[in-house]
């Protein structure tokens, strides 16, 4: 089936590392759509609260498809989002939604974005905090609200890829877009990792369309932002300028 058709299969990737009260919430937000040809593509990287097991237990009893990538052990945000759009793709996506699990995302805003998609030339929607219309929740820590418009400005600075929200993490992909950008070569692995992706779609000369969305802080469990994955999203940009992706 190809993404141009009446009813395209979407896939929505989460990747989970101690999600356990949250993905069953999630699951049952995106039941809620009623979108059809929708399923949920769980990765899990062993996580010791058991959201592995809960994933599995949603395989049965939830309403809408869903199966479960497991990992063994905690490989960072971008190496599972890898894993898992590889085989949404193999399994025959013709949309794949990566989002968060931990509700930070508005699944509400999935239709918009996927619309947006079916309706411009665009290669990839963002669900974007900072386009007319988007916000983020008052109670977002302010450390990562200064972070996050910091990393904004730094990354189109050096990498000019002129969108309002560069490291979003809630994005709509045509399957098309993906294999051109050749995702299975993505090396970023923290939230350079969005930074990565969008990058590859501006070398190729696609276009990465924003729509508006209001991001929420997280209620149970916690962010696995780190010193290491902040080192990682300083770096990644100067690598990418010298990578040749896209020539
Ligand atoms: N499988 C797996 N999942 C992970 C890992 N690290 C994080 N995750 C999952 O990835 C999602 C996002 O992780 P968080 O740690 O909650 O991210 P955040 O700090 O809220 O950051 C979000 O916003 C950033 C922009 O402000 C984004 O850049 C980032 O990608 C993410 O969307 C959650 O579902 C979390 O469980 C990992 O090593 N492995």
């Amino acid at each position: 089936m190809s993404e141009a058709s009446a009813d395209p299969r979407i896939t929505v990737v989460v990747p989970t590392y101690n999600e356990r009260e949250n993905l069953p919430k999630l699951v049952g937000m995106l039941t809620d759509l009623q979108m059809k040809n929708l399923g949920v593509l769980v990765v899990d990287d062993g996580s010791p609260d058991g959201t592995g097991d809960v994933a599995d237990g949603l395989t049965t009893s939830a309403a809408i498809p869903v199966s479960v990538l497991h990992r063994t052990t905690k490989d960072g945000l971008g190496r599972a989002y890898v894993a898992g759009i590889l085989r949404a793709l193999e399994e025959g996506a013709d949309i794949v939604v990566q989002m968060d699990a931990d509700l930070s995302h508005p699944c509400e805003a999935i239709p918009r974005m996927v619309q947006r998609l079916e309706e411009s030339d665009a290669a990839v929607v963002l669900g974007s905090r900072y386009v007319p219309g988007g916000a983020v929740a008052e109670d977002w820590p302010w450390h990562r609200k200064a972070l996050s418009k910091w990393a904004n400005l730094y990354v189109n600075a050096i990498l000019r890829l002129k969108v309002k929200d560069a490291t979003a993490g809630f994005k709509a992909w045509r399957a098309s877009t993906l294999r051109t950008i050749d995702v299975a070569s993505v090396g970023s692995n923290g939230y350079a990792f969005q930074v990565e992706m969008n990058y590859r779609v501006i070398k190729h000369g696609l276009r990465i369309a924003e729509v508006p969305i209001r991001f929420e802080e997280r209620v149970d469990g916690t962010s696995k932002m780190s010193l290491a994955v902040q080192l990682e999203s300083a770096a990644v940009p100067w690598k990418l300028l010298r990578s040749g992706i896209g020539k």
